[in-house]
């Protein structure tokens, strides 16, 4: 950390603060204490906790209502969503199930899926209601369609569903309409059903109720476990659940709301987050929201020169966003009130263009000349960031170190990937917040030992901005009181 730790600069965003000091505050404000008089007039506002069980609750502030305690009692009322899991065997037997997924794979040209982590993931709701005897009519998006386009048809999605799930998957060429109610009045108990793609309709998107209500008068009841379209309020994944009851959260969309909401809100600690990615435009709310709650930030990735740049130094042809010099100074800031430990790399892997035959050679923060400019974070900075990060009990990673793309400047990215899949295997819980950083880990091997490898892009990120996501919301509570 030559240079950069040296400076004044650096040793301000360096946390003074013991880095667990705030861990019991911070467990303690993530619980709604109870009220000592009744009232209705809580203001708007939501956290989040794990229970002993390791369940997600979601606390809804603006909903709760008690009767009088005495004053100074403490409790909590969870309002964890219900999950297809509280659904016993005689409430699943011979029901019909409206399942919304997200199977939005990708396929290449010939129609064959190139990535199916979405199916996969998908497989434990299916086969859990198939197990008790449900019969489950399964509908997801796949792509963005305007109108119905053959080459968005889920016609591909079938033979490896069938495969994952053992048993032959029926497919309606329609997801609404007088073919498909046949198609599920024959459908037997253990039984699947592939609906069309739902955004062959306009109405999907636009949340229209009535669409909405032909696609629930379908089914007996609704499981969502589509996570990454969870931050749309779409029909299938909002406005159904206002005509279809119970409706409840798959175990995939339980699992991503566990770590991404519930380990990263009340984290074993110290507690890291790593973020990366080309701007700090499209990460300022990740970000702010993670310094309310992490004791260690790294940056990394394109959006580090905005932040040389606020300090005075010299950055090239780096990428650049002027307009967020202010910005960028302000979370430096932000980061120092707030104790978090701010670590920005100190060297760099700088190239002559931007190509994977560029010439590069490594610099430290404080040397980026004209013409070069930042593709990856130098090996200094890898090191100190695998320091940091040997302290850590919990670490989430969203967005690469460089332009892991090209194999010139991907070491950083990879010893991220690789660092966390040491710390995985020694009971670090590691987390890995969809986007880029989901490609990175899987290219260097080591997505299998990570904790959890979020499923959604720009849901992950609505969630760790501190967003509801209206697929979520919209499911029924499972509401316990604990005194
Ligand atoms: N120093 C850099 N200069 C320019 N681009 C960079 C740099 N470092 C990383 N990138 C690019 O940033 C891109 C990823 O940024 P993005 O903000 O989209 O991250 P993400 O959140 O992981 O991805 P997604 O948008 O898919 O969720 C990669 O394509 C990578 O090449
Ligand atoms: O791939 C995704 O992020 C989800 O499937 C949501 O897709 P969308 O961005 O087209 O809504």
């Amino acid at each position: 950390m030559a240079s950069l730790a040296a400076s004044p600069a650096f040793s301000l965003l360096k946390s003074t603060k013991a880095i667990t000091s705030s861990a019991s505050t911070r467990a303690r404000a993530s619980l709604l204490p109870i009220p000592s008089k009744p009232t209705s007039t809580r203001p708007l506002g939501f956290s989040a906790v794990l229970d002993n069980s390791h369940r997600f609750s979601l606390h809804v502030a603006s909903k709760v209502h008690h009767s009088a305690r005495g004053k100074g009692s403490r409790g909590v009322v969870s309002m964890a969503k219900k999950s297809v899991g509280d659904l016993s065997s005689a409430e699943l037997k011979g029901k019909k199930v409206f399942v919304r997924a997200d199977l939005n794979v990708p396929l290449d040209d010939n129609q064959t899926i190139t990535d199916d982590t979405r199916i996969r993931a998908a497989i434990p709701t299916i086969k859990y209601l198939i197990d008790n005897g449900a019969k489950v009519i399964l509908s997801t998006h796949l792509g963005r369609p305007k109108g119905v386009t053959p080459k968005f048809s889920l016609a591909p999605l079938v033979p490896r569903l069938s495969e994952l799930l053992g048993i032959e998957v029926k497919k309606a060429d329609d997801c609404i309409g007088p073919e498909v109610e046949s198609l599920v009045a024959s459908l037997p108990e253990g039984g699947v059903l592939l609906l069309e793609n739902v955004r062959f309709y306009k109405e999907e998107e636009k949340n229209d109720p009535e669409f909405a209500k032909k696609l629930a008068s379908l089914a007996d009841l609704y499981v969502n476990d589509a996570f990454g379209t969870a931050h749309r309020a779409h029909a299938s994944t909002e406005g159904v659940t206002k005509f279809l009851k119970p409706s409840v959260a798959g175990f995939l969309l339980q699992k991503e709301l566990d770590y991404l909401v519930g380990a990263v809100s009340n984290p074993k600690r110290p507690f890291a987050a790593i973020v990366g990615g080309s701007k700090v435009s499209s990460k300022i709310g990740v970000i702010e929201s993670l310094l309310e709650k992490c004791d260690i930030l790294l940056l990394g990735g394109g959006m580090i020169f905005t932040f040389y740049k606020a300090q005075g130094l010299s950055v090239g042809s780096s990428l650049v966003e002027e307009d967020k010099l202010e910005l960028a100074t302000s979370l430096l800031a932000k980061a120092k009130a707030k104790g978090v430990s701010l670590l920005l790399p100190t060297d760099v892997v700088v190239a002559d263009k931007f190509a994977p035959d560029a010439n590069s050679k490594v610099v430290p923060a404080s040397g980026i000349e004209d013409g070069w400019m930042g593709l990856d974070i130098g090996p200094d900075s890898i090191k100190t960031f695998n320091e940091a990060l040997d302290t850590t009990q919990t670490v989430i990673w969203n967005g690469p170190m460089g332009v892991f793309e090209m194999e010139k400047f991907a070491a950083g990215t990879e010893a991220v990937a690789n660092k966390l899949a040491e710390l995985s295997e020694k009971g670090v819980t590691t987390i890995i917040g969809g986007g880029d950083s989901v490609a990175a880990v899987e290219k260097v091997g080591v997505a299998g030992v990570m904790s959890h490898i979020s499923t959604g892009g720009g849901a992950s990120l609505e969630l760790l901005e501190g967003k509801v996501l209206p697929g979520v919301i919209a499911l029924d509570e499972a509401i316990t009181v604990t005194v």
